[in-house]
């Protein structure tokens, strides 16, 4: 029987201290060096990063350096019995590359080699990067610009910013490893989003496709299969904290009082399902149901919706927005990753930005771009200042965090926080910048409610979609920028003439004049599907690292070149960093691949 207690639900970040192996001087002279620079790592992580849940990141390393293969073979035995999912080796001098080097093809790998000159770290990250490279076993580099004395146990700035980029990646492509996304349903309006591709979550990410059908939540909705006692307190709550909104609806198409209020317990046993549905809930084994109880293991799934659910019953509006965000009637939470019409590449594009910034993310459809010159025609408003080549419309119902009414703050900007640094009165702005209108029933015929906001301006953004392109296989844009406030007329005028019960985001791209980036037309003009999973902060070079470990070339970004931190083989792909990185990503092929 497998002791469970044993089973560590977090993947660990493994620390390799490489040593030159010469005994009888050189390798005694510099085990306590080497072995500091590790635990300099380790406190590094443990400082700066932290699981989904909130807790400490847990790194582990072997009580001995490695100076040849016996002892890389040693270190490779502890880390898979411990759950490494990402590798980092450090050393302060020279060792030997191909006996010491990490070789599991498929943990992310970084080498950092002390820049010093008394012994030359940077040398033997030179000669194991060469061999990563000639082996096809990708490696990131890393060493400081400024050279440091041996005895210097400072991480340099620029050190600790490539070390945490890495490291935060890798810990992405671990998280999700071995996960699933879980439909609820299939496709939703023809969108090819939610035709779900199984080969890319195998060979890209190493996940599972769970699938249920929507029929799957109206049987226990029917049958009552759910936590009665949970449901009672989250409909409290969800009545004393959700104000709904006026019935936009034409009169006679009005659902009557006592369907809404019907919804209003509907929406929330929605919520409760899918979230059990993704995760289980050993509640429910006590009530008798066992299977029920264990979930899917999703750390992503997506809900049809539209259009055979939502033609008959509520729509998913509710439960998507209140597990999108970081609370609910139990208090402040992780958020789930829960994809509005099942658009399993939007929810795979929230999952990235999610596991790199523990903060809950907002789905949207791109919706208009408006010119300034229409902007003026339509509302007598010449938009200026960070409006004033235009803006991008972010707005659908459904999967938009209520975090994303960007309430919260930080030294009096608004932003969007991992759950823990969350404060109560954060939690109770984001409620109440939240109006809960009764769905428009011309798109919605079964009914439901909408979460209308509107999110603050002036936020540091990222947006980015995953596309798969026939022939090419899987490849994601990045644009960063900024969400904007209108003025107030500005704002009704716009979003009146379109879905006004939904949330909205005006969003403005940071424009570099070339490209996809000349202006903000051609930023929407190139944008490859009509979702984008938008998070907070700037975090597109994040996304760059992120997707070149899993062999994923970035089509679209607007990332400055200095910022960009790929593996040292694609280097040998070409001085031009686009062209290089689609050329490696097609000569490695996906991380989980098997040709
Ligand atoms: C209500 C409509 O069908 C929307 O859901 C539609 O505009 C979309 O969001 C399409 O992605
Ligand atoms: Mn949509």
């Amino acid at each position: 029987m497998i002791d469970m207690t044993t089973k560590t639900k977090y993947p660990k970040i493994g620390i390799r201290p490489i040593i030159d192996g010469r005994l009888g001087g050189v390798r005694e002279s510099l085990e306590e060096t080497t072995m500091n620079m590790a635990k300099n790592v380790v406190k590094l992580f443990e400082e700066e990063l932290r699981y989904p849940d909130g807790s400490q990141i847990k790194c582990i390393i072997p009580d001995f350096c490695i100076g040849g293969v016996k002892e890389a073979v040693d270190c490779q035995d502890l880390f898979s019995t411990n759950s490494v999912g990402v590798s980092l080796s450090v050393t302060p001098c020279w060792c030997y590359g191909t006996e010491t080097m990490d070789m599991d093809p498929h943990l992310p790998k970084a080498i950092w080699g002390f820049n010093g000159t008394e012994r030359p770290g940077a040398v033997y990250l030179a000669a194991t990067l060469a061999a990563h490279n000639q082996k096809g076993l990708p490696a990131f580099g890393i060493y400081g610009e400024d050279v440091q004395d041996l005895n210097d146990n400072e991480i340099t700035p620029d050190v600790k910013h490539k070390l945490l980029t890495f490291a935060k990646a890798g810990l992405a492509v671990a998280l999700m490893k071995n996960r699933s996304y879980l439909a609820i349903g299939s496709v939703s309006m023809g969108i090819a989003g939610s035709m779900i591709n199984p080969d890319f979550f195998q060979d890209f990410l190493c996940m599972r496709n769970e699938y249920v059908d929507s029929s799957e939540v109206f049987r226990r909705i029917e049958n009552e299969i759910y936590d009665k006692d949970e449901f009672e307190k989250a409909l409290k709550w969800t009545k004393e904290n959700c104000k709904e909104g006026e019935d936009f609806n034409e009169k006679t198409q009005q659902r009557s009082r006592q369907l809404k209020d019907d919804d209003w317990k509907f929406v929330v046993k929605m919520t409760l399902i899918i979230r059990d549905l993704m995760e289980g809930n050993p509640k429910l084994k006590e009530m008798g149901y066992g299977e029920e109880a264990m979930g899917h293991d999703a750390i992503v799934s997506g809900f049809q919706g539209q259009r055979q659910w939502t033609d008959f019953l509520p729509n998913g509006d509710f439960p998507e927005a209140i597990l999108n965000s970081s609370f609910d009637w139990n208090g402040k939470r992780a958020p789930y990753m829960v994809a509005t019409e099942n658009d399993a590449l939007n929810g795979v594009s929230m999952l990235f930005n999610y596991l790199l910034t523990n903060t809950a993310q907002i789905f949207a459809d791109v919706r208009t771009y408006w010119s300034p010159k229409a902007v003026e025609r339509v509302t007598k408003w010449s938009p200026d200042g960070i409006a004033k080549n235009g803006f991008i419309h972010l707005i659908n119902s459904g999967s938009a965090t209520l975090d994303g009414t960007a309430q919260q703050t930080k030294k009096g900007k608004p932003v969007m926080k991992p759950f823990w640094d969350i404060s109560e009165s954060e939690v109770q702005a984001c409620i109440d910048a939240t109006t809960w209108y009764p769905a428009n029933v011309g798109y919605f015929r079964g009914g439901g409610y909408s979460s209308g906001f509107l999110t603050k301006g002036e936020m540091p953004v990222t947006m980015c979609r995953l596309n798969l392109i026939k022939g090419l296989g899987p490849s994601l844009q990045i644009v960063e920028g900024y969400t904007i406030d209108l003025p107030e007329n500005v704002h009704k005028t716009l979003n009146n003439r379109t879905d006004k019960t939904w949330p909205t985001t005006w969003f403005v791209p940071n424009l570099t004049g070339k490209g996809a980036f000349t202006d903000v037309y051609a930023v929407m003009n190139n944008w490859g599907s009509n979702h984008g999973a938008i998070s907070f902060g700037h975090i597109g070079d994040q996304l760059i690292t992120l997707a070149s470990m899993l062999r994923i070339p970035v089509c679209m970004h607007n990332i400055d070149e200095t910022r960009i931190f790929r593996p040292s083989a694609w280097n040998s792909f070409g001085m031009e960093k686009e062209s290089s990185d689609y050329r490696a990503c097609q000569t490695y092929g996906p991380l989980y691949g098997t040709n």
